[in-house]
């Protein structure tokens, strides 16, 4: 049974969870607070149920939870689930004073005994109160001590000012309908804008539909975009429309645009200027109504000069052009979010308490990061997985120390180095596979091939061992 009474402090709302099976007490406590917004749990299931529904600042819980009313082994493993779902919460357990070494336990796993019987309602009311202003500093402290973010695009993060105006161009032309091209290296972050687009704008409640002219087989694209009616070539066995109707209303994402096959230019184009699209096999054209995002990390520009990519066709896709900087030429960054894929990673995999060393954080500052925020993104990933104790180092990260004597004499030759080294590092671990290698630094094959060419790798990948 769930009872709510509802109480505002400044800025966070005291939220209680109450976990006790006995009914009588449970009452007793549920009415002892009536400052805060009361849950209550009877059982580990419900218990951890409602930490993941109302993540309570505070939680008062009776350790001899059924089906072991006795012994304390349901109420000890709540209690450590309960503090791996959300690590600020102050638990209070209920001992009673009755069961010292399951007491002893408890306090072990990080939370506070509060051993009177019968309980002194007042005394515990305060008690609850103090661990909610405990819980309250803990939380304003960590917002203090990590860097925040300032754009205005959920999940965005950024406090390079280039990089926030650029946000605040994402949000003025969100609103229109007019075409935008995203141009950007690998992973700067190019599909989160463009989502971002789609969901400030107001097709949001249409669909957002993505399609990667790299990753789909010339000879499929067309049928992928267009659709295609029954029969229309052996093994359409139903009619199947495309992926540009099906964003109808919606927002149709082309990723990887500079991909798309010549062949192909003109039949986009074809639905750009006419806004109706032909199925594959069909005869009836269909009016479909999208706002068209697309993405490149090639230089369409170059590619119109080589003649391999229509310009017609660029003129009509990129009505507006955003061109997102790499990570490298963001000021602060790196570590800005380092912190938040490190708080994302440590909810995701319960690692709750992690921190990087003063020498990870310089070492992720100083790194060039080639596959943007997506190698950090990986690189972070990995860490909070190969991290012990509460530290998160360089090596974890995969990246290297400052600890040599720099005899380099420029900046750049120093960076050239450190990603030459990496990058051999990286290859000899997976003895030379660049799909693997690439997966390790976080960066696509064809950045890692372009990265070997300039490192001179190519020809040596072979002999690159461990
Ligand atoms: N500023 C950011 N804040 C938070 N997460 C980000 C940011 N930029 C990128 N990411 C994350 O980094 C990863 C790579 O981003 P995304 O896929 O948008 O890059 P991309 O430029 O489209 O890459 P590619 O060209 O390789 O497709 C994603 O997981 C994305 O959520």
């Amino acid at each position: 049974m769930i009872d709510t009474i509802q109480v505002m402090t400044t800025n966070t709302q005291k939220k209680l969870l109450v976990v006790e099976d006995d009914p009588g007490l449970q009452k007793q406590l549920r009415w002892s607070f009536d400052n805060f917004t009361v849950v209550t749990a009877t059982d580990r299931e419900s218990a951890l149920a409602q930490m993941r529904r109302h993540t309570p600042a505070v939680v008062t819980m009776d350790l001899g939870l059924p089906p072991d009313t006795d012994g304390a082994t349901e109420g000890l493993a709540t209690l450590q689930q309960i503090l791996e779902l959300a690590p600020d919460t102050k638990v209070i357990v209920l001992t009673g004073n009755q069961n010292r070494e399951n007491a002893l336990k408890a306090i072990s796993l990080g939370a506070y005994d509060f051993h009177q019987k019968p309980f002194d309602a007042n005394v515990l009311n305060l008690i609850v109160n103090r661990a909610f202003y405990l819980h309250q500093l803990q939380c304003e402290n960590r917002e203090l001590l990590e860097p925040s973010a300032n754009t205005t695009i959920p999940g965005f993060i950024s406090n390079d000012p280039g990089m926030v105006k650029l946000c605040q161009q994402v949000q003025r032309v969100a609103s229109s309908d007019i075409s935008v091209a995203l141009l950007g290296e690998s992973g700067t972050g190019k599909e989160l804008l463009a989502r971002a687009l789609h969901e400030l704008s107001n097709r949001k409640k249409h669909h957002f539909v993505a399609v990667n002219c790299a990753a789909i087989p010339e000879n499929l694209l067309e049928s992928e975009l267009f659709g295609y009616e029954r029969g229309a070539f052996t093994g359409a066995v139903k009619q199947t429309p495309g992926k540009i109707e099906l964003a109808q209303g919606g927002t149709f994402f082309l990723d990887e645009i500079g991909d798309l096959p010549f062949s192909l230019q003109s039949s986009l184009l074809r639905f750009l200027q006419e806004r109706k699209i032909e199925r594959i096999g069909g005869r009836e054209e269909i009016p479909v109504d999208v706002r068209i995002v697309c993405a490149t990390h090639q230089s369409l520009k170059d590619m119109i000069a080589a003649k391999t990519f229509r310009e017609d066709l660029f003129y009509r896709l990129s009505e507006t052009t955003i061109q997102i900087p790499p990570l490298r030429d963001r000021v602060g960054d790196a570590v800005l979010l380092a912190h938040f894929f490190k708080n994302r990673f440590c909810v995701k995999d319960k690692r709750q308490g992690l921190n990087f060393s003063q020498e990870a954080l310089n070492a992720i500052d100083r790194h060039q990061w080639p596959g943007n925020v997506r190698e950090i993104e990986n690189s972070v990933k990995r860490a909070v997985v190969m991290a012990q104790g509460n530290q998160i180092s360089v090596e974890d990260l995969g990246l290297m120390p400052a600890n040599k004597p720099i005899e380099l004499t420029t900046l750049r030759e120093i960076r050239e180095k450190a990603e030459c080294e990496t990058l051999v590092k990286a290859l000899a671990r997976v003895d030379g596979n660049v799909a693997k290698a690439a997966e390790i630094l976080g960066v696509t094959r064809p950045t890692l091939y372009d990265l070997m060419n300039r490192h001179g790798l190519k020809g040596n990948v072979k002999n690159i061992t461990h």
